[in-house]
């Protein structure tokens, strides 16, 4: 896959889904600590995970809300390289988390709307990186991995002063469009990749990556 887009296969479980990762030339793993999800891994699993994970993976732990006393616990453990927080956090508690624990945060926010738009331009001013979602539904137990795209046109055009991924939905099939549309350079995907709910499929990872961008 050519190297101008960066994708991010996010909610890996098994050994297995590593070597996918790699073999399709995607830059990032997401570790999904959200115990709701069909993704949730345990700390002493996801330091297996990121064991087998080579040098120039960026591993990201994905976190919802979390206490300092739950990333105490997993940054304890896991040797990861950027945080993901996928909640409700403020501003305020962002730049908290990245001064407590020194690593890269990317701040997930979820669109539906114009009227989402200010949290990005908010959040941009403390995060390291975005992550521009789709806002999920009312009532939905996922804050994120619903599979679930957003109208990509709210945010054509518009840049904030840090790299941004663009994630919700994405398949194979739209993927390509997508970054048409948004102009995103990075991209992120969990439901489109896997056969069943938090099993990762080989060959859709795969796939996934070359239509992020074809030659
Ligand atoms: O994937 C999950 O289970 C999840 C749980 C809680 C918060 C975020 C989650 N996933 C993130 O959402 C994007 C979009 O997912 P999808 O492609 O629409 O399924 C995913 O890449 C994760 O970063």
């Amino acid at each position: 896959m050519p190297s101008d887009v960066n994708v991010k296969i996010c909610g890996v479980t098994r050994p297995q889904d590593i070597t996918a990762v790699v073999d399709a030339g995607a830059r990032y793993i997401g570790l999904n600590f959200f115990p709701k999800s069909p993704r949730y891994v345990t700390p002493e699993k996801a330091a297996e995970l990121a064991a087998l994970t080579p040098e120039g993976i960026c591993k990201v732990a994905l976190v919802v809300n979390p206490t300092d006393a739950e990333l105490d616990a997993l940054t304890a453990v896991v040797p990861i390289d950027m945080l993901q927080l996928h909640g409700s956090e403020t501003p305020e508690r962002v730049a908290e988390i990245k001064a407590r624990y020194g690593l890269p945060v990317m701040k997930a926010v979820g669109v539906g709307g114009p009227e989402d738009l200010a949290a990005l331009d908010a959040y941009g001013r403390v995060a390291d990186q975005l992550l521009v979602d789709t806002k999920p539904p009312k009532g939905a137990d996922l804050p994120g991995g619903n599979g679930l795209a957003f109208d990509w046109t709210l945010i054509a055009g518009r840049r904030w002063p840090v790299p941004w991924m663009l994630a919700g939905g994405l398949t194979s099939e739209t993927v390509a469009e997508a970054i048409r549309v948004t102009g995103a350079r990075q991209v992120d995907v969990s439901s489109a990749v896997e056969s069943a709910p938090g099993v990762k499929d080989a060959a859709l990872i795969q796939g996934f990556c070359r239509a992020a961008l074809p030659d």
